[in-house]
């Protein structure tokens, strides 16, 4: 018998859900406060709008907002007697607080969370291979029986995900600096460029781009997740502005006069600390990232074709964050998925063009 999911809330998070579980041919029933979210998500191939008639699901996934994510699931613990219920939100421990507060059973209740997303909110966004290749974590609390953590786990791998087991509290101190803290420090650098003029904003480099992509994010998404996770994303914050405040400091002082004895060691500290965090960071693993571009390149089936294609991007400058090979069916040539950040996207598809190859969007 297949596997019923039940979606509730159907933004970017469980619409994209609905669209993964539904193509691995779990039949998933979709609900949110909106009937337009639920009939844009059903359009999207997430599933089928929820009915009085439908028979109770095994998983409810509760992808609504963080303020609300404990009471929709305490909700559904309720309605669906038999069923294990998971949220998504991206802070775990208030979660499974507020759940317990309100006496629902914990046996079933199960909170994960997808590290995966992107800086749009909206069923429109959502896309199916959002969790391919990505870590989703599932927090299984002290009360929560191994059938449900089991069942939790196997909707995340269906997703494409590969799940990772872990403590609220663990969680929430993790993504305090992996996830929270990159977003203000990305929407506080990018507020800076708000009343810049025209002429220095022209300057702007890959470097700006990659620091401030997260910072369209919505704000009243991040306002719950900070607010939510707040008691372990306040320590966080605190150790960043002493050190903000440090290189501050030495940059006044070589300001105010070129001697200024150990400024220099302050910052350059400061920036060697920051590239012994980023070589810690995890390689990239699985499909690209939702949130590049992709350049598709047609590439005959010789010899060194690959070769002369790369050497072209590296010439144009770009990275190429991730490549896709698909080869033509009944023809002597190959598709070349170049995945680009999109802000290089139209520069790669020009240069290529430009070299003689046949490109695609
Ligand atoms: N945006 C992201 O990149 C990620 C978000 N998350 C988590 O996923 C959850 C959903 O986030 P998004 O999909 O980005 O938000 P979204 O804003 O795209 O979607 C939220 C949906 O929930 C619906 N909703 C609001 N109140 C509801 C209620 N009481 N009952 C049913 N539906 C309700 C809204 O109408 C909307 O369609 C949040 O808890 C967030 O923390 C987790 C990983 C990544
Ligand atoms: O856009 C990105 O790169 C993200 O990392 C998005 C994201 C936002 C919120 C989460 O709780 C998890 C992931």
């Amino acid at each position: 018998m297949r596997t019923r999911v039940h979606v509730v809330g159907c933004g970017l998070i469980g619409t994209s859900i609905g669209m993964a579980l539904s193509r691995k041919g779990f039949q998933v029933t979709l609900s949110d406060a909106s009937p337009t979210a639920v009939a844009l998500a059903r359009d999207l191939g997430a599933g089928m709008p929820a009915s009085a008639a439908d028979a109770a699901p095994d998983v409810v996934v509760v992808a609504a907002p963080p303020d609300v994510a404990a009471s929709v699931v305490v909700d559904q613990l309720t309605a669906y007697p038999s069923a294990v219920v998971t949220d998504v939100a991206s802070m775990k421990a208030k979660v499974l607080d507020d759940v317990a507060e309100a006496g629902a059973d914990l046996t079933r209740y199960v909170g994960s969370h997808p590290m995966a997303g992107r800086e749009r909110s909206g069923a429109v966004a959502a896309r199916a291979d959002l969790f391919e290749g990505r870590t989703w974590v599932v927090c299984p609390g002290p009360a929560s029986s191994p059938r449900a953590a089991a069942e939790v786990e196997q909707i995340a791998r269906a997703t494409g995900a590969a799940t990772v087991t872990m403590g609220a509290e663990e969680h929430d101190e993790a993504v305090a600096a992996v996830s929270h803290l990159p977003q203000v420090a990305a929407s506080l650098v990018a507020a800076r460029l708000r009343d810049l003029p025209d002429d220095a904003l022209a300057l702007c480099g890959q470097g700006v781009r990659d620091v401030t992509r997260i910072a369209e994010s919505d704000p009243m998404l991040w306002t719950q997740i900070l607010a939510g996770n707040a008691a372990a994303v306040a320590p966080v914050l605190d150790r960043m502005a002493a050190d903000l405040d440090a290189v501050r400091q030495a940059v006044s002082a070589l300001g105010a006069e070129s001697r200024a004895d150990g400024a220099r060691g302050v910052v350059a500290k400061a920036i060697a600390d920051g590239q012994l965090g980023h070589a810690r960071i995890p390689g990239k693993h699985g499909s690209a990232p939702t949130a590049y571009a992709t350049v598709i390149a047609v590439v005959p089936d010789r010899a060194g074709a690959l070769a002369r294609l790369f050497q072209d991007v590296g010439d144009a400058g770009i990275n190429l964050e991730d490549l896709r090979l698909e080869h033509g069916v009944g023809a002597q040539v190959g598709l070349a998925e170049l995945s680009v950040l999109p802000a290089v996207a139209e520069r790669l598809r020009e240069v290529l063009s430009h070299k003689g190859w046949s490109v695609h969007e």
